[in-house]
């Protein structure tokens, strides 16, 4: 080592040098980092206020081209950026002409996450006044390829990793974090991401994702915003074995040691952040999404997006369908693939909300909601060796033993793929649907792309353009027989944002179902009769930030009437309230 050094500084022994030498060439070096050696120790100095070369550096503050003469004066800018001046408006048309250019959608995510970590507001710029086009990039499909390949895309932490490693030392863990005020965690443990399955630590990429809808569609401010993934290990062979993988190599922690992880963590935040905090938990596998949920629902803010988000979002489409489909929510049968959180979730809303409707009990309701699972339709006779959110859904009927077989035997009007297994809705079984309906819903959710149960050319296809479909990831309209049809896109982004909103603005302490069913009413009434007339049941992307604050708002009033809001007193105007609240990517102007 010495050996080289000496070489370097030709010939000379650094420990022989005067730490302030110049003779070596460039500017002092005052703290001696320059002359140590490499086994010692030196200080990280770094500024506390934001200015020069460091201002450039800061993704918060940063504007680029954008600093103005005068800011370049006051902030020791002059000479650390060409003399040219350019709007916001600016930037953004160069950059999307330039993500725009890039065919591979990976490449744009990491064009996307490269803005992000150097301009912050730009980022936000482009993905707000960009939303139906990026969102596919920053979001599913997109995020889930990234997840894949996190490990050998990973530039820089974008949020906190706890792992096994940090147990006992959480809330130091989360001191670390350089935002205090956090309104807003989502966390994973990557066991179940979307559906490409345990993805471990690389599943980062799923928070961070959520996090930047949170702001860009909801407007939660970025600061207030923290990604985390719990890593206990993965059972995913490849990962493990792939030298570029960034998380613990062991295969996944269970029991007391998994339980006792997150119950550190739930009380840091609690402890670090108070009562008010939301934490999202996201893409945990159902075996542990369920028992956190309910074990944690009753002490802290906490609220499932796959179970709850996902069920507030469809039961939403289902209502606006039935502008199209006719008939009330209870004149209609339901049929689920896949009987998980997604699938139980939205079926117990569903059920919920035809129990308000028509004033019978819930377990009544449910009679009219049936799902299938990997061993086939759920019936009273498998009742026993049943998962426990499977239970209730188990009602008397002969055994089914696939999806066909049940289309046939139910014979549903609403078609809903919660599996996670692509492209499970087959031409017979949507022509068998569509035999028997003249309007069938059908809503293959599950995402990315590959792992939708059916595409959308396949169900106007086989439906003979009859079909009111929508999508977890989006796909682009189809046109058949003449006639184009827009697909809707039927993912929690509609939901969680607003909702989160609500929560935050209220100061809610915890999460209830009516307020899902508020989130889901909200959002339905935003579908004009122009969507219809195109056959979506979801209003566009393009209008989310205005669709956002009606949730929040009606979000935030369900959690006054329950009595959970501590934000008092109670605003009048909640829309206005919710809009006044949000956070806008515009540059602000430095003194
Ligand atoms: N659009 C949206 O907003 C959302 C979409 N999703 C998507 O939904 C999918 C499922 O998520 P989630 O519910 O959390 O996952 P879970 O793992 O909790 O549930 C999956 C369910 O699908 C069943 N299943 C798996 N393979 C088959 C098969 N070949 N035939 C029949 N059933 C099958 C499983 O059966 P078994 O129980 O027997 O194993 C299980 O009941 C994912 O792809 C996810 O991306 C999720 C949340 C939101
Ligand atoms: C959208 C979502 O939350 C999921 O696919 O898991
Ligand atoms: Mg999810």
């Amino acid at each position: 080592m010495e050996s080289t050094m000496k070489e370097i500084r030709g010939g000379a022994s650094v420990l022989d040098m005067d730490p302030k030498s110049t003779v070596g060439g460039g500017v002092e070096d005052v703290y001696g980092e320059d002359c140590a050696t490499e086994d010692q120790l030196v200080t990280p100095w770094t500024y506390s206020v934001s200015s020069g070369y460091s201002l450039l550096r800061d993704p918060h503050h940063n504007k680029g081209l954008a600093f103005t003469e005068a800011e370049r004066d006051s902030h020791y800018l002059r000479g650390l950026l060409p003399p040219a001046v350019v709007t916001q408006q600016l930037q953004e048309n160069k950059l999307m002409n330039s993500i725009r250019k890039y065919q591979v959608p990976l490449q744009k995510y990491m064009a996307m996450m490269e803005l992000q970590e150097r301009n912050e507001r730009l980022f936000y710029k482009l993905l707000i006044d960009n939303v139906e086009e990026l969102l596919p990039v920053v979001y599913t499909p997109t995020v889930g390829e990234a997840c894949q390949k996190y490990g050998s895309i990973f530039r820089r932490p974008q949020g906190l990793y706890i792992s096994l490693k940090e147990k006992g030392k959480v809330l130091d863990v989360l001191k670390n974090w350089p935002e205090r005020s956090i309104q807003v965690i989502v966390v994973t443990d990557g066991e179940r991401i979307l559906g490409l399955g345990d993805l471990g630590c690389q599943g980062m990429g799923i928070p961070v994702g959520k996090l930047s809808l949170y702001t860009a569609l909801g407007g939660v401010r970025p600061s207030a915003c923290l990604p985390v993934t719990i890593d206990v290990g993965t059972n995913n062979e490849e990962l493990l074995k792939n030298e570029f993988y960034i998380g613990l190599r062991q295969r996944r922690a269970t029991g007391q040691e998994y339980a006792d992880l997150l119950h550190e963590f739930m009380t840091a935040v609690k402890q670090n952040y108070g009562e008010k905090v939301l934490i999202q938990f996201e893409d945990f596998a159902n075996h542990n999404a369920f028992t956190l949920l309910a074990k944690y629902g009753t002490t802290h803010l906490v609220f499932n997006d796959d179970i709850q988000g996902t069920a507030s979002v469809v039961l939403s489409g289902v209502v606006a369908a039935l502008k199209l489909i006719g008939g009330s929510l209870a004149d209609h049968t339901f049929l689920f693939l896949g009987a998980g959180e997604a699938g139980t979730g939205i079926a117990e809303l569903i059920a919920l909300e035809m129990s308000k409707q028509t004033k019978a009990p819930v377990e009544e309701t449910r009679k009219k909601v049936w799902l299938v699972d990997s061993k086939g339709l759920i019936v009273s006779s498998r009742k026993e060796s049943l998962q426990h959110f499977k239970k209730p859904w188990a009602h008397e009927h002969e055994p089914v033993k696939d999806l066909l077989g049940a289309v046939k035997a139910i014979k549903p009007t609403v078609l809903i793929g919660s599996s996670g297994v692509g492209r499970t809705f087959t031409k017979e079984i949507i022509e068998t649907l569509s035999s028997f309906n003249e309007k069938p819903l059908v809503m293959a959710l599950s995402n990315p792309t590959s792992q939708s149960e059916c595409t959308a050319e396949e169900a106007y296809t086989w439906s003979q353009g009859r079909a009111i479909f929508a999508s977890g990831s989006p796909f682009d309209p189809f046109e058949y027989n003449g006639k184009v049809f827009v697909p809707g896109q039927a993912n929690n982004a509609y939901i969680f944002p607003g909702f989160g909103l609500g929560l935050v603005i209220s100061g809610a302490i915890r999460v209830h179902d009516d307020m899902l069913l508020a989130a889901s009413e909200a959002l339905a009434k935003q579908v004009s009769e122009e969507n219809y007339d195109k056959g979506l049941i979801y209003p566009p992307f393009s209008n989310i930030r205005k669709i956002s604050a009606n949730i929040a708002a009606s979000v935030a009033a369900k959690a006054y009437e329950l009595g959970v809001a501590t934000r008092l007193p109670r605003p009048a105007n909640l829309v206005k309230y919710a809009e006044s609240c949000m956070y806008s990517p515009i540059y602000r102007s430095y003194r």
